[in-house]
């Protein structure tokens, strides 16, 4: 099976994770964007979606399915996303479409989340995938000396990317997480950052893995 069909299988298996009359969140990237085409099947089953990025608000409305601003939704069943990581305890790395920040915000408001990869997002310790951290433009410089300073590493700007809220994004290369949840949280506290694409205080609750031998339904070891 390619690589396509795998995330496609995936977006297949989250369908079952919807929750009818409710409104749902949606995270970024090519396998989100399968399980959009898959959302739009049952769209009619479901109140809408809050997006997690212009791309995905736009492939939403595309499809016809109502998109909500956060800011008038209190409460969301489900929030379903891909990742560029997952670890056995299901904690994530995320970010490598640059939608980290607006996909934490997103998912911080929903009671569940479904992780949807295929299975060469796994691994054992997180940070091979350099770590993505999104940074306020003007702090770019002082964050990667901190960065080096704090963890070791190698942070390289994103070159030529702004994301959604206008920010930039340092890639830190060569780390080896061990206690995400910490590295989570000290990342967060260096002025300058708006936040970084571990997904570990709040990781998944579920992960749909996508193998050749079908979907694997995964819960934190
Ligand atoms: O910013 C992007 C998101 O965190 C994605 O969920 C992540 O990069 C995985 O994307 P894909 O499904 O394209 O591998």
């Amino acid at each position: 099976m390619t690589q396509d069909e795998l995330k496609q299988k995936v977006a297949q298996a989250a369908i079952e994770y919807v929750v009818p009359d409710t409104i749902i969140g949606v995270g970024t990237g090519s396998t989100a964007n399968f399980f959009i085409d898959e959302l739009a099947k049952i769209k009619g089953t479901i109140e809408g979606a809050v997006a997690s990025s212009e791309a995905t608000a736009e492939r939403l409305k595309g499809h016809g399915i109502p998109v909500f601003d956060l800011n008038s939704v209190a409460q969301m069943s489900v929030y379903i996303d891909g990742a560029d990581e997952a670890d056995p305890g299901l904690h994530l790395v995320k970010g490598g479409g640059g939608a980290l920040t607006r996909e934490k915000i997103v998912l911080a408001v929903a009671d569940k989340f479904i992780c949807i990869a295929d299975d060469s997002k796994k691994v054992d310790v997180l940070g091979k995938f350099p770590l993505p951290v999104e940074v306020i433009p003007m702090a770019r410089s002082y964050v990667a000396r901190e960065i080096v300073k704090r963890f070791g590493g190698e942070p390289v700007l994103r070159d030529g990317f702004t994301t959604d809220n206008g920010n930039v994004i340092l890639d830190i290369h060569g780390l080896e997480i061990v206690d995400p949840v910490a590295m989570e949280n000290e990342l967060n506290s260096i002025v300058g950052v708006v936040t970084n694409g571990l997904f570990a205080a709040r990781k998944a609750d579920i992960f749909l893995c996508g193998t050749a031998n079908g979907v694997e339904t995964i819960t934190a070891e």
